[in-house]
């Protein structure tokens, strides 16, 4: 079994990662952590993982995460890379859900993210855990910065256009929606109940913290730099991210057919049927991205439709993707749950 700690216990990924790892099979948690919480049964802050999960919260001081096969990091921004280089030398694997190992130029980091990095000399060795386009990296690494949630509906959109050269890539616009779970579970005036219930608005539109994070991964696969507007929206939802994003089309091709050849096996990326909607529900509680391609009047934009729930293919049910490539198991195990309706 691999021993699985978890920095970040009584977070939304955090909770997220304890449900998708109890029913895992071949994971054992072994230390979970909070501070705040720190002597509490996990089971008697989170009842739905009674019978479960038989751990209490440990400081992340001396809850043993050395002892581990994997640490996972579901923590804010800036914790990991504190604590990677000593859990790296002990031979721990780790798995950063924040950002700290997401974008390449270490100087770009700290300015989007206002501070400075502990940490750089592991952002080259980092890989970034986007299974559909560096599995065979993963599979090799020790450390791995899992991407954003905006970022992986939006690249896993966006990608088989830009791989086969087939839009101006100049020019793209990602408008996407995500629930409030995205903004974690600490307590915040915009995200209390009659803040966010029954309202709608965009936020971060002169520039969000996953604009670059973006832009570096279409730009690896368009091979060039890549313009792209970016406005997210938060919407009255608890669970999901829905992102629309238009491209301009520079030559003619079946892009139903592109969709398809580009993600036949890949077990986590559904291309639906030609003139579906993809709806957030439809991928609820489920690691999987759906994905719908339009091109409205046979004119000559592209629009995309992609779906994923952020705090499973958007967060914890990739990272377990990720633990699996890291420790040779099949990719899909743990995560092979039907999505939840209503
Ligand atoms: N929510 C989402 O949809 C997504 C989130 N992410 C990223 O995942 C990370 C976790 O997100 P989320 O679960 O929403 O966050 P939450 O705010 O819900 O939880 C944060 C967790 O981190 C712990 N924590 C906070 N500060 C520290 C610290 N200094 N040292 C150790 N532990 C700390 C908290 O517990 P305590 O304070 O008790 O120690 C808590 O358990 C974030 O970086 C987020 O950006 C990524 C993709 C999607
Ligand atoms: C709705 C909401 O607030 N979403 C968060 C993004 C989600 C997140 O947690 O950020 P990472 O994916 O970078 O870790 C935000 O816009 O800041």
């Amino acid at each position: 079994m691999i021993k699985v700690g978890i920095v970040g216990g009584t977070g939304y990924t955090g909770v997220e990662l304890m449900r998708l790892l109890a029913r895992h099979g071949a994971a054992q948690l072994s230390a979970i952590t909070s501070r705040k919480e720190a002597g509490m049964a996990v089971a008697d802050l989170f009842p739905s993982l009674r019978g479960h999960v038989d751990l209490q919260f440990r400081d992340p001081a001396d809850a043993g995460l050395d002892r581990c096969d994997v640490v996972f990091f579901a923590t804010p921004n800036g914790i990991a890379m504190q604590e990677a280089e000593s859990l790296l030398a002990a031979g721990v694997k780790v798995i950063d859900l924040a950002a700290d190992f997401r974008l390449e130029e270490v100087a770009e980091w700290e300015k989007w993210y206002g501070m400075s990095h502990a940490s750089p000399r592991l952002v080259a060795e980092a890989v970034y855990g986007l299974p559909e386009v560096n599995r065979e990296r993963i599979r090799n690494a020790r450390l791995i910065a899992n991407p954003g949630c905006y970022p992986t509906a939006v690249q896993l959109g966006l990608l088989p256009l830009l791989e086969a050269g087939v839009v101006d890539p100049t020019s793209l616009i990602a408008d996407c929606k995500s629930g409030v779970s995205g903004a974690g579970r600490k307590a915040e005036v915009h995200t209390l109940f009659p803040e966010a219930a029954d309202n709608f608005k965009a936020y971060g539109v002169p520039g969000h913290r996953h604009l670059p994070e973006i832009r570096q991964g279409l730009g690896r696969v368009a091979g060039r730099p890549v313009g792209l507007t970016f406005v997210p929206h938060l919407t009255p939802l608890i669970r999901g991210i829905h992102a629309t994003l238009y491209a301009r089309l520079e030559r003619d091709i079946d892009l139903q057919e592109l969709f398809e050849r580009r993600y036949a096996s890949e077990h986590f990326v559904d291309v639906l049927p030609a003139g579906s909607h993809p709806e957030t529900r439809a991928v609820r509680g489920a690691n999987v991205c759906r994905i719908a391609v339009h091109r409205p009047q046979g004119g000559d934009t592209v629009v995309v439709l992609s779906v994923i729930d952020n705090l499973v293919k958007g967060a914890a049910g990739q990272a377990v993707q990720n633990m699996n490539l890291l420790f040779g198991l099949p990719e899909t195990q743990g995560l092979d749950g039907v999505p939840l309706l209503p």
